[in-house]
């Protein structure tokens, strides 16, 4: 793959509504995006989805440009590769960092579908012409969580998340399960609490929860597997798995029946892929989780979706859940509850160059030699 330049643009943009979990309330987003500019002048993208703080893992903007920068570009300038699943070797010198690597990543994979000029689905195996999306309602006031799911039903959503935490479940879940007996409704608890809760957490089980995800340590999958044994809900496991590793032992131990898979959390959509083939294998159900993300990861994660394994709606709403101008046009739309998969050759969304240049903070370009 030749590669003439890669430009790193700092992004931000304030979220329509906060995003409030028991860890933080999220109110502007700032995210890394990465355009790789190769042969003929075509270009491949990339978004690196840490956030501002290390509120969900050790990685944020800044540690994730720094790697980037310092790391992560000259190691790709001089150890050029002919396909993007080069990209997770290469980079294993580099100790974690999984959601800097992914931005650089999943660029090289939207530049190798454009060249080869496929749709990045049918490049990594896509089988489905559209996904379920499911939508995330993130907000500690109960009335406003009653609100937000009526709006979100109505605009065609079939699965609903909320966050969860020992401060506000069983009062979210009964009363939500009361008003929607039928709904598609999971819950996160973003590692909220310990064995000491496992009460709290069998007390759950009459809500006919979809799963509940990551209700203990952030990296555990010892404790998880104690706890699936006596709850009837399936636990679901996003920031205890970084790495197939991680996947295999979880299927192992038993930690889980559910995984979310993230490609920034993962290192990349390498790594993704092989999660997913080893979860279809092991008959593990999978779905997309998201990070708050704009259109460029977020068209990176349906293309992702539409893999056979990913047989739960994800963490994948319309651009318009979270901005009021997306930065890819056109925007991620969701109708009758699902999300087309774009035919067109990468990502298969185009940059709206207008507004990533207006939320730009700053911006670097690196000419490879
Ligand atoms: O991107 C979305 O629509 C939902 C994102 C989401 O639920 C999360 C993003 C990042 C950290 C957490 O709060 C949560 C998650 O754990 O999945
Ligand atoms: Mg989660």
């Amino acid at each position: 793959m030749k590669i003439e330049s890669i430009k790193l643009f700092i992004i931000k943009m304030p979220l329509k509504s906060p995003f409030a979990t028991h860890l933080e309330t999220v109110t502007d987003r700032e995210s890394i995006i990465v355009e790789i500019t190769g042969r003929d002048g075509v270009q491949g993208y990339g978004e690196g989805v840490a956030f501002s703080s290390p509120w969900y893992t050790e990685e944020t903007v800044k540690t994730s440009y720094h790697m980037l920068k310092d790391f992560l570009i000259p190691l790709l300038e001089k150890n050029p590769i002919n396909h993007p699943a080069e990209a997770t070797e290469l980079f294993s010198r580099i100790r974690r960092n999984h959601m800097a690597k992914a931005a650089l990543e999943t660029a090289l994979w939207d530049l190798y579908a454009k060249e080869q000029k496929l749709s990045l689905s049918s490049l990594i195996g896509g089988k489905v012409n559209r996904i379920p999306s499911g939508v995330v309602v993130a907000t500690a006031s109960l009335p406003d969580a009653i609100r937000q799911t009526e709006n979100y039903l109505a605009e065609g959503y079939r699965r609903v998340k909320i966050k969860i935490s020992p401060k506000n479940d069983i009062e979210f879940v009964s009363e939500l399960r009361k008003r929607f007996p039928t709904l598609e409704l999971m819950a996160d608890a973003n590692s909220s609490y310990t064995m000491k809760d496992l009460n709290r957490l069998k007390a759950l089980d009459e809500y006919g929860l979809l799963m509940i995800e990551q209700p203990l340590g952030h990296d555990d999958i010892i404790e998880h597997s104690f706890l699936q044994n006596e709850l009837t809900t399936p636990i679901c496991l996003d920031e205890s798995i970084v790495s197939l590793d991680d996947a295999r032992k979880a299927i192992q131990l038993g930690s889980c029946r559910v995984i979310n898979i993230k490609i920034g959390r993962v290192g990349g959509l390498e790594t993704a892929l092989k999660i997913h083939d080893l979860c279809v294998e092991k008959e593990i159900p999978v779905w997309c989780g998201g990070m708050i993300e704009f259109g460029i990861s977020r068209a990176h994660n349906i293309a992702l979706a539409s893999l056979p394994g990913f047989t739960i709606p994800g963490d994948i709403s319309g651009s318009g859940r979270y901005w009021e101008e997306d930065i890819i046009e056109p925007e991620v739309i969701v109708i009758n509850g699902h999300i087309e998969i774009p035919k067109e050759h990468g990502i298969g969304f185009k940059i709206n160059k207008k507004t990533l240049i207006e939320k730009t903070v700053f911006e670097e370009t690196f000419r490879m030699h």
